[in-house]
């Protein structure tokens, strides 16, 4: 199915007053490889470069984009009854179910369905102002939830996060198969706990065992590839809630690709 096609049935409108120029889905084929940091890292650094960014919170059980940029409590709504995305301190537009519960630590126990009314939702009744890059944090693995944002946000890329344990090359294939079924442009692929550099001896070890990603992008034909390194400083400000703290530049590479989209 061509996700760009208007004639897509499951295609959701933006409300009259939202304004979304493009939009970048982050999937992971499983959990745990560090997608919300990739998106938030992303996000902070297009928000650097001076555009306009939001996230899109759509790990739904899983919501953890409001906690990186210390982000809590109440969202407001407009008159006409639209949802006004909450900002983060360097302006970043972020929609979260999180910023939408009145306990955040509840876990969400929704079924499917509404799952992806939700993501419906997130895009057709909120206050989206005058966005030029969105970041949709997906939940991980080629779901439910990662298939409702394909069908129905127009999603302009993707770009899918990894670690370098031996099992993800075949994870990865299922992700990777899963954008080209719904012909969606592969942005870039992200290694993410790719190696860590000793800080006393400037030694590289590859602790989750060496990286695969140059074969995997060889594989799949996709041309932008970042590694990140395993730092306790990432962690760190993401538990802090101080991402926009973050001072790595390993995402350069891929921010230039999609600058050129
Ligand atoms: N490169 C890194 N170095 C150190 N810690 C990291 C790195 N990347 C992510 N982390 C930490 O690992 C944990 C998991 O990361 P994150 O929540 O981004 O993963 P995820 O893939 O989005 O998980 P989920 O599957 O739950 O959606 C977080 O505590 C995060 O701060």
């Amino acid at each position: 199915m061509e996700n760009k096609n208007e004639f897509n049935p499951f295609m959701k409108r933006l409300n009259k007053k939202a304004k979304v120029k493009k939009v970048i889905a982050i999937m992971s084929g499983k959990g745990g490889v560090g997608k919300s940091f990739v998106t938030s890292a992303l996000a902070v650094n297009m928000a650097r470069k001076g555009y306009n960014v939001a996230i899109m919170d759509a790990d739904i059980t899983g919501p953890s984009i409001p906690q990186a940029f210390n982000i809590h409590g109440q969202t407001y709504a407009t008159e006409d009854q639209l949802i006004i995305p909450s900002r983060s301190k360097s302006g970043i537009q972020v929609m979260s179910l999180n910023l939408l519960l009145d306990d955040e630590t509840k876990p969400v126990i929704w079924r499917g369905p509404v799952l992806a009314d939700m993501i419906g939702q997130f895009w057709s009744d909120v206050y989206w102002q005058d966005v030029d890059y969105m970041f949709v944090d997906m939940p991980p693995g080629t779901g439910d939830v990662p298939l409702t944002v394909f069908q129905s946000l127009p999603v302009d890329g993707v770009v899918i996060v990894t670690s370098p344990q031996d099992l993800v090359s075949m994870i990865v294939g299922k992700a990777v198969t899963m954008v080209n079924e719904m012909h969606l442009p592969i942005t870039g692929i992200v290694e993410n706990m790719s190696y860590f550099k000793c800080p006393d001896c400037g030694h590289i070890h590859h602790i989750f065992g060496e990286s695969h990603i140059d074969a995997l992008a060889k594989k799949y034909d996709i041309d932008t590839i970042a590694k990140l390194p395993i730092d306790p400083e990432i962690a760190k400000l993401v538990d802090e809630g101080k991402i926009e703290a973050l001072n790595h530049d390993e995402l350069d590479g891929l921010s230039e690709k999609i600058l050129k989209m």
